[in-house]
């Protein structure tokens, strides 16, 4: 079973809560309150999953485990305010680099003025992060993934491979051009939580923030919205000096790398010209990417025009318990 699969195992047919607007099934849950929906989600960082010593010093494990939960509150649109923190401890740590973990952490929180609230702590075989994160979204403004619509424009912030390319080089160490941008992209990425949440005013926005790699986050968002995605390799926002990587790397880490944390997205074309403007305004690289097409029969599904053809992207990325 993968972990598409176990998840859906797992998920309840209905919910109890009527408070509960979304629950499993996209970025975060949403709740909602008399004014407000209240946003949540949790991920997890394991040692020797989503990084090892050689590649991440113990401040960079908190920053990063923090990030990919705020990055999900962004996919979301909402503002981060709160996060408990469950953490399994091996022997082998120091008190010292526990404590830089939550420096880390700490570092993030107080840029997006968010309090730590609560947490737990074990003693275990592998150092592992476990975050949850609590934030807000006007009523009726989180970002769904299910809201994509035939015609509208599919966009992505930033620039892809990224994380992957900062990898290759804390693991293969050598000369390369940019290669403290790379690190940093790969052991502190930061969440676009500006500029979704500054989109409030347009009344129907797609996020889905990039964990796993484009093309699974693409396909989620087919899936969820039943639309075709079609994107165009060439048009892929890469950094110039991404260039430097061998070309099989290149393709593969923007398309299937993932940990970029950048947001991919799907909007109307009337809306675009406002996006942009928030983009701007965020100091967020925004690019057009594809469109959303109609084609009945390839509901679901994400095609990528490349050379002059056009082929199916796999629902491939990093997936667990495959
Ligand atoms: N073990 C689990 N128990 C309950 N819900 C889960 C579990 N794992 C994942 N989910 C839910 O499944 C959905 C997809 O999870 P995931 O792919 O990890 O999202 P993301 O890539 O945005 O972090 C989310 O709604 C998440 O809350
Ligand atoms: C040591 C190490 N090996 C492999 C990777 C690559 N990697 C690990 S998990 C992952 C995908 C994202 O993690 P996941 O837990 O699926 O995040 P979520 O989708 O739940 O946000 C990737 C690309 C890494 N970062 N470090
Ligand atoms: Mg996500
Ligand atoms: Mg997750
Ligand atoms: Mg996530």
């Amino acid at each position: 079973m993968d972990e598409f699969s176990f998840i859906n195992s797992i998920k309840q047919h209905s919910y109890k809560q009527s408070s509960l607007i979304k629950g499993i099934g996209d970025d975060a849950a949403v709740i909602r309150q008399p004014t407000q929906d209240i946003v949540c989600a949790v991920d997890t960082l394991v040692e020797g999953v989503h990084f090892s010593r050689q590649t991440m010093e113990p401040w960079h494990i908190g920053y990063r485990a923090l990030a990919a939960n705020v990055s999900d509150l962004a996919a979301m649109g909402a503002s981060p305010a709160f996060y408990l923190v469950s953490i399994v401890i091996p022997k082998t740590w120091s008190s010292g680099e526990i404590n830089q973990i939550y420096v880390g952490m700490k570092q993030l929180a107080t840029k997006f003025r968010m309090d730590l609230i609560g947490g737990d702590t074990v003693s275990g075989q592998e150092l592992s992060v476990s975050i949850t994160v609590i934030g807000y979204v006007e009523r009726n403004k989180a970002r769904y993934r299910s809201l994509a619509k035939e015609g509208d424009k599919v966009f992505v912030t930033g620039t892809l491979g990224d994380s992957q390319a900062g990898f290759h080089i804390l693991t293969n160490p050598g000369y390369y051009t940019d290669e403290v941008y790379y690190k940093e992209r790969h052991q502190q990425p930061l969440p676009r939580v500006d500029f979704a949440s500054k989109t409030e005013n347009i009344s129907r926005i797609v996020f889905n923030d990039i964990s796993d790699g484009i093309a699974n986050e693409a396909n989620e968002i087919a899936e969820a919205s039943k639309v075709s995605l079609i994107l165009y390799e060439k048009q892929l926002p890469i950094k110039d000096s991404y260039e430097q990587f061998p070309p099989k790397l290149q393709h593969k880490w923007k398309l299937f790398g993932g940990e970029d944390f950048e947001l991919l997205g799907t909007v109307s074309n009337k809306d675009w010209n406002e996006l942009q403007i928030i983009a701007k305004e965020t100091n967020t690289p925004l690019k057009e990417i594809g469109y959303v097409d109609d084609s009945q029969s390839n509901i679901g599904q994400v095609f990528l025009h490349e050379n002059k053809q056009t082929y199916r992207l796999q629902k491939k990325g990093y997936t667990h318990l495959k």
